[in-house]
């Protein structure tokens, strides 16, 4: 029997007053699986994680944690699932091993007994490299390892899915750095669908989501595009060719007009082509272009090009999304067992049979 997957949502929708947070997302997340969600602010990746975590009730959609619906049972939900959220939640006047007992009791780990409870606080503070500032409390803590006690009080009840909004926030680069690792270590240590394997991470860093076996990425409330890294860099083509103009939007509109497969991105006009390379000198050589660049992409390309529109197919408006292949173009379909955008729903892409090793 295969397992449930970690996290599925199905069609979420919900709007605060007038204001339409999420419009219709659909992801699952599997067991063992690293799903990070990128969106400009205001895209709706809080609103997602409160929806899963049961802190509101969306308007329209599903969410099931581990098999257990949000709406009909949400506590078993919040027993399967573990929360990191921007600000922590730790007393600061409790040291981190009261801190963590506090928890451990308020989680109900208490009726497991208390040696059971301290055996795997101390096996937490362990794994998180805690062990030696068990005693010290948590107000005098740096923030990296604030946010490590933290992270260890949302994983003391064995959720099989960790909720994770910017968890790095506010932090120095090494600090970053460690808490990622930490995270890398606790999904080493543990066999796929055991004690906090599947993770879904919001965050605005690029490197953060290289680190996550697919990324998400949400516009203004919807999925505009859901991959692995890889294949969603290499959805934009070989190499991306990136032309500065002055006005975007018009020399896209331009190109496009010469059959060239241009869109515009951030202000600058991302060309699409098999051989972007053979285009560069005419490309170059035009008035309306300052200057032009051949780019491997990266992740941020993905997000600026997923949130301009290059993943999703079929709405009125868009046209082919680079190395996604089109209607009569060579290559048509190829990325689409990698790679999803919000329409047609056909291209939304299964869960990954191995996430984790990518
Ligand atoms: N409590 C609320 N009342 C009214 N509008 C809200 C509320 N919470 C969020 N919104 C609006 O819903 C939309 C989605 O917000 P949400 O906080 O989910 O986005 P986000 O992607 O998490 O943003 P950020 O990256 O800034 O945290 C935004 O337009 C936001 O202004």
């Amino acid at each position: 029997m295969t397992a449930p997957p970690a996290l599925s949502v199905r069609d979420l929708a919900h709007a605060y007053g007038d204001v339409a947070a999420l419009r219709g997302v659909t992801l699952d997340v599997a067991p063992g699986e690293r799903v990070g969600l990128l969106g400009a602010n205001g895209s709706g990746k809080t609103t997602l994680m409160r929806a899963v975590s049961t802190l509101l009730v969306p308007d329209a959609g599903t969410v099931t944690v581990g098999g257990a619906d949000a709406r009909r049972d949400p506590a078993a939900v919040r027993r399967r699932i573990g929360v990191v959220f921007q600000s922590p939640a730790l007393d600061d006047a409790l040291t981190v091993r009261e801190s963590l007992a506090l928890q451990a009791a308020l989680a109900g780990l208490a009726g497991l007994g208390r040696g059971e409870a301290r055996a795997r606080i101390d096996d937490l503070l362990g794994r998180l490299d805690l062990a030696d500032r068990a005693d010290a409390r948590v107000g005098t803590l740096s923030g990296g390892l604030a946010r490590r006690a933290d992270l260890a009080r949302g994983l003391l009840h064995h959720p099989a899915l960790v909720l994770l909004d910017e968890p790095t926030g506010g932090l120095d680069p090494l600090a970053r750095v460690a808490l990622w690792d930490t995270l890398d270590g606790l999904r080493r240590d543990h066999a796929p669908q055991a004690e906090g394997s599947a993770q879904l991470v919001a965050t605005h860093l690029m490197d953060e989501a290289e680190r996550c076996d697919r990324v998400a990425v949400l516009d203004a409330g919807r999925l505009v595009a859901l991959g692995t890294p890889a294949a969603l860099k290499a959805a934009l083509g070989r190499d991306a060719l990136w032309l500065d103009t002055d006005d975007a939007p018009a020399l896209a509109a331009r190109l496009g007009h010469e059959r060239l497969d241009a869109r515009a991105v951030g202000g600058r006009v991302l060309v699409a082509a098999d051989d972007p390379g053979a285009l560069l000198p005419a490309l170059y050589a035009r008035p309306d272009v300052r200057a032009a660049a051949l780019k491997e992409p990266s992740m941020d390309d993905v997000f600026a090009a997923a949130v301009g529109g290059a993943f999703a197919g079929g709405g009125a408006g868009t046209s082919t999304p680079p190395g996604m292949g089109g209607d009569g173009a060579g290559g048509a379909g190829r990325h689409h067992d990698e790679v999803s955008g919000t329409v047609p729903p056909a291209i939304i892409d299964p869960l990954p049979l191995d996430p984790i090793t990518e």
